[in-house]
């Protein structure tokens, strides 16, 4: 249960922490929480750091628990573990193993702290984008599409707002809220000129990314009244736009387009569409879920804005197979979520 409250300390910081997880930490004596904390920033002290302090001297003989299992390395900050034995803990709680680093249980265990590792389905899908990320230095790609039951993601004159409804586009800005940067392709940003913000969160910080051959125009919208600092754009031309990130990538590939991105601190990346974009990241295999809202509409039509179309049918033999992570609801309208399988 209390690492649940650690959880929550979380869902607060989300998204603040850059290229660090967001962690979460409570302190207990007695069955009363002593201390809580979070990493705020970037290179400033961790969750566990500011929760020692918070606790003062009740830390000593109290449990500590902790969302990610924590550090023993010497970072931008000194390990969390000597803090803890420094601080008297004799209990540390914590969910989620960090995979990347030495761990650090041998040690504190060495110093006399029981240690306990707690299984959290949730604490663990939290971590699950960050330490692939982090391991395979690529943003952890999510693929978002909004479709008819017949799979088409606009009308024939190319507007596609509104496919699904209000409740599930709530719930793509909660997506969003948790990523570092949002890519579409260059014809939606010149349908749409996206905002590609969580603004029901109040967020401005997530990046927008487009791709495009080049050369690229700024739409008019955009022109006006966008922070232009948000802005990337992936092109294979090498341009100077003012105040604007362009990211020369000759060949375009997704591969390279993620190395480029992830070189630009993006971890968690959200690719909205439109259907060219997404179907060269699905081909390439370079995708870790995909976020499927479906919207008990029918378009009809040709293969024109249909969700996915590839020159070559597969056979059964070798079609590509998902995992289905979860289903929800959102009225009339689901999700499906999707891993590779
Ligand atoms: N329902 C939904 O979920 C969504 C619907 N939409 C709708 O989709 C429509 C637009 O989709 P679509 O026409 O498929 O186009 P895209 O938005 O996918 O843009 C395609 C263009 O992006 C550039 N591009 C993207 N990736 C690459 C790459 N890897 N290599 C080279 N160029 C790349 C190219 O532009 P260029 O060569 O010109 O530089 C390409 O022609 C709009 O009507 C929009 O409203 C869009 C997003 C989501
Ligand atoms: N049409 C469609 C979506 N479309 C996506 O949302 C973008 C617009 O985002 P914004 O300007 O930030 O509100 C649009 O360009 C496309 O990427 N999304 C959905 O959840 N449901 C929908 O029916
Ligand atoms: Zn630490």
């Amino acid at each position: 249960m209390y690492i649940n409250k650690a959880f929550e300390l979380v869902k607060w910081t989300e998204g603040q922490t850059g290229m660090n997880p967001t962690v979460g930490c409570v302190i207990v004596k007695d069955d009363r929480i002593v201390g809580i904390g979070a990493h705020l920033t970037e290179g400033e002290a961790h969750a566990e750091v500011n929760a020692i302090h918070m606790a003062g001297t009740h830390a000593q003989g109290a449990t500590l628990y902790c969302t990610l299992e924590p550090c023993s390395h010497h970072g931008k900050t000194p390990p969390c573990t000597e803090k803890i034995v420094a601080a008297g803990i004799s209990k540390v709680v914590y969910a989620a193993s960090d995979v990347t680093l030495s761990s650090g249980v041998s040690y504190m265990q060495s110093k006399g702290i029981e240690v306990e590792k707690v299984e959290d389905d949730a604490i663990a899908a939290f971590y699950a984008p960050f330490f692939t990320s982090k391991t395979s230095s690529l943003p952890y790609v999510t693929i978002k599409m909004a479709t008819t039951i017949d799979g088409k993601t606009a009308d024939d004159e190319s507007i596609s707002k509104w496919i699904t409804n209000d409740k599930s586009r709530a719930h793509a800005h909660q997506v969003r809220y948790g990523m570092d940067a949002i890519m579409v392709g260059y014809n939606t940003y010149k349908k749409d000129t996206p905002t590609l913000d969580a603004r029901l969160y109040k967020d401005k910080r997530i990046k927008k990314v487009i791709v495009t051959n080049g050369p690229f125009v700024l739409n008019t919208q955009d022109d006006n009244d966008y922070d232009r600092s948000r802005l990337i754009i992936v092109s294979a031309i090498d341009q100077h736009i003012d105040g604007i990130t362009v990211i020369h990538v000759p060949r375009l590939s997704p591969e390279d387009i993620l190395k480029a991105l992830y070189n630009e601190r993006i971890r968690n990346l959200l690719i909205e569409g439109g259907m060219q974009t997404i179907r060269t990241f699905i081909e390439a295999k370079c995708y870790n879920e995909i976020h499927h809202y479906i919207a008990p509409k029918l378009l009809g039509g040709t293969s024109k804005h249909q969700f996915l179309t590839t020159d070559t049918l597969s056979s059964m033999r070798d079609m590509t197979h998902f995992n289905l992570v979860s289903v929800n609801q959102f009225d009339d309208d689901v999700l499906l979520i999707y891993r590779k399988a």
